[in-house]
Order: C-alpha cells, then sequence, then structure tokens
C-alpha cells in the first residue's frame, strides 16, 4: 500500500553474471545486522530472479527490469509480469531510459506495461526523465509532467508502486543535478502524479536515480520529496549498495 519508508533499488541492467549470488548472500547478511528502515530491492536480469529471489530472503525485494503488457501469447524474447511474479520478484522497473531509447517504448506502453504489472501483483517502478538537450533547453519539468501525465495509469490509485526520476544525462556519466534541481523535478512529480492519480498518492514514493553512490546518497536522500534511489553501478557491489543504504537512514524529512 502507500509507503512511508525509502524505497532503495538496485538495478543491475545487464550485469550480475558470475559473482551476483555472493554479493546477495553479502548483502543479505549485513542487512540483517543493519535492520535498515527503508525498503531494499534488486532488480537482476529475469534469468537470474528465481535464483535470488531464493537466496535474498525476506530483507531484499526481488524485481524484474521490464515486463510486456500481454500476459502470454506468441511474443518471442519476452516476459510476462506474471512470469516474473512466479519466479519470485514482487516488483519490476518500467519504462527506464534506456527501454524508453533503445527498444522505443512510448508513455502509452510504459501505462500498458504498469496495468499488467498490478494484474499479476508487482509493485511497478516507472522511471522518467529528461535528456540532456531538455535540460538545456529549460524543458525537464514539463517534459517530466508530460511522462507522468501519459505513463501512469488510472489503476495506480490505492496500489504500491513508485516513480524514478532518472534524468538521462545523469545515468552512468557520474553527472547528478543539483539538490534544487532534484528538489524541483521531484515537486513537479509529486504534483503531477496527484493531478492524475488524486491525494492517495501524496506519500507513494519518488525516487532519484542516476549516478548515486555511497558519498552522495545521504544528501540526495535528504532532499524534500525523495523518497528514495534507483541505483546502476553502484548496486553490483554489495559494499556500495550497503553505503548507499546506509545513507538513507535517517536522513532526513520528507514533505
Ligand atoms: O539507470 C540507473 C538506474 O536505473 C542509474 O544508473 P547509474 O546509477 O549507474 O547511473
Amino acid at each position: 500500500m502507500i509507503q512511508t519508508s525509502k524505497l532503495i533499488a538496485g538495478n543491475w541492467k545487464m550485469n550480475g553474471l558470475g559473482a551476483s549470488l555472493a554479493e546477495v548472500a553479502a548483502l543479505r547478511a549485513a542487512l540483517a545486522e543493519a535492520a535498515p528502515t527503508c525498503r531494499v530491492a534488486l532488480c537482476p536480469p529475469a534469468t537470474l530472479v528465481e535464483r535470488m529471489a531464493r537466496a535474498a530472503g525476506d530483507g531484499v525485494e526481488i524485481g524484474g527490469q521490464d515486463c510486456r503488457a500481454e500476459t502470454h501469447g506468441a511474443f518471442t524474447g519476452d516476459i510476462s509480469a506474471a512470469m516474473l511474479k512466479d519466479a519470485g520478484a514482487t516488483l519490476v522497473i518500467l519504462g527506464h531510459s534506456e527501454r524508453r531509447q533503445g527498444h522505443g517504448e512510448t508513455d502509452a506502453l510504459v501505462a500498458s506495461k504498469a496495468e499488467a504489472a498490478l494484474a499479476a501483483g508487482l509493485a511497478p517502478i516507472i522511471c522518467v526523465g529528461e535528456t540532456l538537450e531538455q535540460r538545456e533547453a529549460g524543458r525537464a519539468v514539463e517534459v517530466v509532467r508530460s511522462q507522468i501525465m501519459a505513463s501512469l495509469p488510472l489503476a495506480l490509485a490505492g496500489r504500491d508502486f513508485a516513480v524514478a526520476y532518472e534524468p538521462v544525462w545523469a545515468i552512468g556519466t557520474g553527472l547528478t543535478p543539483t539538490l534544487e534541481q532534484i528538489e524541483e523535478v521531484h515537486r513537479a512529480v509529486r504534483a503531477a502524479m496527484i493531478e492524475r492519480l488524486g491525494l492517495g498518492v501524496a506519500a507513494t514514493p519518488i525516487l532519484y536515480g542516476g549516478s548515486v553512490k555511497p558519498d552522495n546518497a545521504r544528501e540526495i536522500l535528504a532532499v524534500p520529496e525523495v523518497g528514495g534511489a534507483l541505483v546502476g553501478g553502484a548496486s553490483l557491489k554489495a559494499a556500495d549498495f550497503l553505503g548507499i543504504i546506509r545513507g538513507a537512514q535517517g536522513s532526513g524529512r520528507r514533505e
């Protein structure tokens, strides 16, 4: 339902072969000791979901990185939300910029995938974010607002989900927006979410994603309206991911 604790989610993208289970075991042991107050999730490639769900135990939720909008059928290479759920996933990342750009995913497609995820019992993490060109043209807030209005299906009202604000130019680059820029966009995301889905989403987490590391996590997570992080590269090593989770502990108030 409505989440009040922060959500720290790792997006392994197409990485994690080999060392994955050892990293999950290390993370699980460290989390058991640290007893974090935030919600922790890892989203590995689909082939690792089932193994990781078994290795992760209760403290770490496992998610997919995409799903098909249809429930089944002749869609070679695709995976349904129910298949992810069956493998042990509890959430799924949708509309990541690498899929919007690399696979031509539109807002409408992302919205239908979110409906499929909800129907299968998965919590969607819906990604939005502007390109560098759009930011430089002063259009960041406008672009993100329009993505929210068209990518969030009305079926999300009252359901467990999150939005992730990931400026495309901050992903994997080591660049991050200023804290003021993060706050500005997160406030705009909240306003658009409420406009679209009503006041019931006033506490739904809005994650920040894009070059989150242990050394910048605390300050980013303390920004008003930042309800967690979606972490790429730094989620691959348990020690780095833990550093970010620690940054979420007592990282300040949310508004
Ligand atoms: O795309 C991201 C998470 O979905 C962010 O990736 P990085 O943390 O590697 O910049």
